[in-house]
């Protein structure tokens, strides 16, 4: 499969968490101006790559390059500048600010980032909630919008400065089916309009399915599978294809590792 040129290029990355490797050398590309949805199992570490390549930890070893630099290299500085210019991200706990309107929400990374007046200030905030489709909803408070509405603020908020690169973290959880299906659209939507580079984190097969140009399944701290979605349905692999059609027998394990069971019930161990 050819891929179009890399917007993220991971390579031979290792991370641990105290005695547990999370991923070990591994090597991934992501294409600019696509959406990748990266899928796996639970606990598999799709969050903690977001994070490696949003800066927000450091590996133990590798290249995270972002745009051209490596991002575990950069100084604070560098990394505040690229994140600022570069980066916008939708994390589960990505709240509003809960004393700020919708309009002020929207406009704080303008106001602490940039020293544009007032009035263009107002005009970008304005395009970025019509884009959102509540441009009507500015002067309401985040405690009177739905769960979805408060979701689409947080876009608006997270495309505010114009990233070249956004990373969703779950952004479908606790949505209803038709929050869920605007949502959906609209990342597809933003993505094409505004020429970005998406990565989705997600574990809702259909809807990463119905949006995602790529979809990367992470296991056992490798990429065990990347390639268009229908690409990935058809694998060879018993493990990919276990996890994109949901079904509880297969390679995939159910255990999270543990030591012995037989031993661990004989010395007591609580
Ligand atoms: N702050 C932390 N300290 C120690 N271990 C952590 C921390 N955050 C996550 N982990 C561990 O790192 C591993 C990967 O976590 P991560 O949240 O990246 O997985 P995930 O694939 O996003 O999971 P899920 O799909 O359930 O959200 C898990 O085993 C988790 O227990």
């Amino acid at each position: 499969m050819s891929l179009p040129e890399s917007y993220v290029s991971i390579r031979g990355l290792s991370f641990s968490r105290g005695e547990r490797m999370i991923f070990n050398d591994l090597s991934v590309d992501f294409p600019r101006g696509k959406v990748t949805a990266i899928m796996g199992p639970s606990g598999t570490g799709k969050t903690t790559l977001l994070r490696l390549i949003g800066g927000q930890l450091l590996p133990d070893a590798g290249e995270l390059v972002v745009a051209g630099e490596n991002v575990p290299q950069l100084s604070r500085t560098g990394l505040l500048e690229m994140r600022r210019e570069k980066m916008g991200m939708l994390f589960q706990t990505g709240a509003l600010f809960t004393d700020l309107s919708v309009f002020d929400n929207v406009a704080f990374p303008l106001r602490i980032h940039t020293k544009l007046p007032e009035s263009m200030i107002r005009d970008l905030v304005l395009m970025k909630l019509e884009a959102v489709g509540l441009r009507g909803a500015r002067k309401m408070m985040p405690a009177e919008l739905s769960g979805g509405m408060a979701r689409r603020v947080a876009l608006a908020r997270s495309i505010a400065m114009d990233p070249e690169l956004i990373m969703y973290d779950e952004p479908f959880t606790g949505l209803d089916p038709v929050s869920m299906g605007m949502i959906v659209k609209l990342i597809r939507g933003l993505n094409e309009a505004l020429g970005l580079t998406s990565l989705l984190v997600s574990h809702d097969v259909e809807e990463s399915c119905a949006i995602a140009d790529y979809l990367c399944v992470i296991s056992g701290g490798k990429v065990i599978g990347f390639g268009t979605p229908q690409e990935l349905l058809d694998s060879d692999n018993a493990e990919v294809r276990q996890f994109l059609r949901g079904e509880p027998d297969g390679p995939m394990p159910f255990h999270y590792p543990a030591d012995d069971y037989r031993q661990e019930l004989l010395n007591g161990v609580s």
